[in-house]
């Protein structure tokens, strides 16, 4: 059974100015285990298609099925954690404090969520940072811990927004492996919006290339590459090659618009 089933899924937002298309016939299939991701130039649905898995919007035509019901079902049983393009973190909270808010939310016993807690800690390594405030951790390391809040739900599957956009290349580079080895130990279901072709090709089992208005999928590539990836790998030919594919998708896309 497929994680996510998406068949000729449509979504026209109504607005003042007349319809915007943001959906248009998306077709596909997630699998357990997989990491996807989503690129395309701004606007081109990446955010809406995540938020309809998500049950935060809702399509206006074809299917989708997540964990084989509807996202509504899906989101009552707790199917996914978000990651959002910023951390997010209440700042009158501790870290622990934030990773600590849903859990209260939803009723989980205060043992359990102390647990909980140390746990998604170590996995994206902030051991010891659980009473620090947000204001005291670097932008990597607030991102991390929004990770960790997302963990903390215990979902087999992540959605994450553009997670690391707002931050400088070496800190991406370093979340970028850090993901891929929770991703490997965790062997959760993600999918990952981003505007980077390198970023996607690295971290993707499946990259999903997207265009703008309507917001359609150009091309769907299953990556190559090795489950194990070290950072030199994006100079590979393999790598360099599927990075290639994507250019010339998001070209194509781009071409349509004109
Ligand atoms: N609530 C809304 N009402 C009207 N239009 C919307 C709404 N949400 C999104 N849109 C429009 O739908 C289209 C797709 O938006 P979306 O945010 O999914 O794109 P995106 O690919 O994630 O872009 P970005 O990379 O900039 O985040 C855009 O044209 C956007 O303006």
């Amino acid at each position: 059974m497929s994680v996510v089933s998406a068949s000729a899924l449509s979504l026209t937002f109504e607005t003042d100015d007349g319809p915007v298309h943001a959906l248009s016939n998306v077709s596909l299939e997630v699998e357990k285990g997989d990491f996807v991701s989503f690129i395309g130039p701004s606007g081109c649905g990446k955010t809406t298609f995540l938020r309809v898995i998500a049950d935060l919007e809702r399509a206006t035509g074809g299917a989708i099925t997540v964990n084989g019901v509807s996202p509504e079902a899906a989101r009552r049983a707790r199917a996914y954690g978000y990651v959002f393009q910023a951390a997010g973190l209440y700042p009158w909270r501790t870290i622990g404090g934030n990773i600590r808010l849903p859990l209260e939310i939803i009723g989980i016993p205060k043992a359990e969520q102390a647990e909980r807690v140390a746990r998604v800690l170590e996995l994206v390594e902030l051991e010891g940072f659980e009473k620090r405030f947000p204001w005291q951790l670097s932008g990597g390391m607030q991102q991390r811990a929004s990770i960790a809040r997302a963990l903390a739900f215990d979902a087999d599957l992540l959605l994450m927004d553009e997670p690391f956009g707002a931050l400088d290349e070496i800190v991406r580079d370093h979340l970028n492996e850090q993901l891929l080895a929770l991703w490997a130990r965790t062997e959760k279901t993600i999918c990952f919006v981003t505007h980077s072709i390198p970023e996607a090709v690295y971290l993707s089992t499946k990259i999903v290339v997207m265009s703008p208005r309507p917001g359609r999928i150009i091309d769907v590539i299953d990556s190559p590459l090795p489950k194990q990836r070290p950072l030199d790998i994006r100079e590979s030919p393999e790598f360099l090659e599927v990075a290639h594919r994507v250019r010339e998708g998001l070209r194509a896309g781009h071409s349509y618009e004109d």
